[in-house]
């Protein structure tokens, strides 16, 4: 098999690892429950009935839009044969700000199934015409439909609003046949990693919404691994060495058994194999390109923090890296002596010891540190020693993007000099 460029690839069916390849129902693994609890769920609309809504909830990568879009795509299938119109009309809220713009995307999804005009604006209407145009799209393609709102938590609404706007969105559509905008059965499936979503919801908005559940938990490393098996086909038969999938697995099962991830990785040992040149996917292809995978993540972490956080996150990498001893950990009040000459060279805001040791252990729920609170004895009172997970230096290189904080970087040896002073002054004591 020949690359893009005309190499030889690994790869022989690379959209089989692709994440929103559309797979068959026999490469599925482990989610039998699911499967028949969602089957049982819709069956009444190929009976003539309503299927009731649905509440879709578990961690990341557990198979959530998988299993609907795999079931739904059976009764369109169905329906289809006996002449009746069943329409899935799909939207992940992830990018959405406003209701405004979620019932804009859902009448822009009807019409991308049926193919018609979106026949609205964009901006420069009420959110009630959307909604008109909707229902009359509806009415005029599908005998049923089902709305899948995917990432439902996610659409909160301007902040202002005393509702969530997935509350008001949620009231909306199951109550679209009760009050006979929209005259062919209507039910909604509701996807969500937030295992309390519903805790959040209106009350009326509850009573109209009322969802069958349907859990998804993490899957462990046997299951990953099965998954990976059923798209081993993605590769040239020979290129796999054996001990690829077991590890892909395994790394994927420590970051909280998402399958997402597993196959995200799958495919980037494969792709690193190709750059490379190499015939076959061998164990340090899937170290590696977990190390890319790893980077990326705390790369896009840092990118996120305000300035204040950075600084804190840059202070305490600094004493890490520039104490002698590898690994070594940070004791809060040097970190905090470190942060406050920081800020000084930069000329900005200074926070308390306490915001400062509340930011970094913020830091360590995304894995970038971990703490413990240590006592200096007798009498000496009490404080947080933080330890980074990868390479401090590498951390502190990420920081220094921001613009603010280059300046800070020029004056390395200077900080050095801090660093080592405070250390020594916190042990002296
Ligand atoms: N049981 C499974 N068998 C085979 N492949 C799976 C299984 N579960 C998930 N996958 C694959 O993993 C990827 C992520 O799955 P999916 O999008 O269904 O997860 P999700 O629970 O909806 O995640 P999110 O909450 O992030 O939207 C997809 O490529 C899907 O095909």
């Amino acid at each position: 098999m020949l690359d893009e460029e005309g190499g030889v690839s690994v790869f022989t069916n690379r959209n089989l690892v692709e994440p929103d390849t559309i797979i068959d129902e026999e490469r599925i693994v482990g989610r039998d429950d699911q499967l028949e609890s969602v089957v049982s769920f819709l069956r009444p609309a190929l009976q003539g009935n309503r299927p009731p809504n649905m509440l879709l909830y578990g961690p990341a990568g557990t198979g959530k839009s998988l299993i609907i879009g795999a079931v739904t795509k059976q009764i369109i299938d169905l329906c289809r044969s006996r002449g009746e119109s069943f329409g899935v009309i799909e939207i992940n809220c992830q990018p959405i700000n406003t209701l405004d713009q979620a019932v804009y995307e859902l009448v822009q999804s009807v019409a991308t199934n049926v193919g018609a005009d979106i026949g609205v604006p964009e901006t420069g209407v009420s959110t009630k015409r959307k909604y008109r145009r909707l229902y009359e799209l509806v009415n005029e393609h599908y005998d049923s439909v089902i709305f899948v709102l995917d990432e439902i938590d996610l659409l909160v609404g301007r902040q202002t609003s005393e509702e969530p706007a997935y509350s008001k969105l949620l009231y909306q559509l199951s109550r679209a046949s009760n009050t006979n905008e929209i005259q062919g059965r209507v039910s909604v499936a509701a996807l969500t990693n937030d295992p309390k979503f519903m805790e959040n919801i209106d009350g009326r908005a509850e009573s109209s919404f009322n969802p069958r559940d349907v859990y998804f938990p993490d899957y462990d490393a046997n299951q990953l691994r099965k998954i990976l098996e059923n798209r081993r086909d993605a590769f040239r038969s020979t290129a796999l060495d054996d001990d690829v999938i077991p590890l892909v697995a395994a790394f994927a099962a420590q970051s909280h058994g998402d399958a997402r991830k597993a196959i995200d990785l799958f495919r980037g040992a494969g792709d690193l194999a190709d750059e490379r040149g190499d015939e076959r996917v061998r164990e340090e292809h899937v170290r590696e390109s977990q190390e890319e995978i790893d980077k990326d993540r705390s790369l896009k972490l840092v990118e996120g923090l305000t300035t204040q956080k950075k600084i804190s996150l840059y202070a305490t990498a600094a004493v890490a890296s520039y104490s002698k001893q590898t690994g070594s950990s940070v004791p809060s009040p040097v970190g905090f002596r470190v942060y406050q000459w920081v800020t000084d060279r930069l000329d900005a805001d200074q926070m308390t010891r306490e915001t400062y040791v509340k930011y970094v252990k913020e830091l360590s729920t995304y894995g970038l540190i971990s703490t413990v609170r240590k006592s200096r004895g007798r009498g000496g009172g009490m404080y947080m020693e933080f330890t980074f997970t990868g390479d401090p230096a590498a951390m502190m290189d990420r920081i220094v993007d921001d613009g603010r904080l280059k300046r800070i970087s020029e004056q390395g040896e200077l900080l050095q000099t801090v660093v080592t002073a405070q250390l020594k002054k916190f042990h002296e004591v």
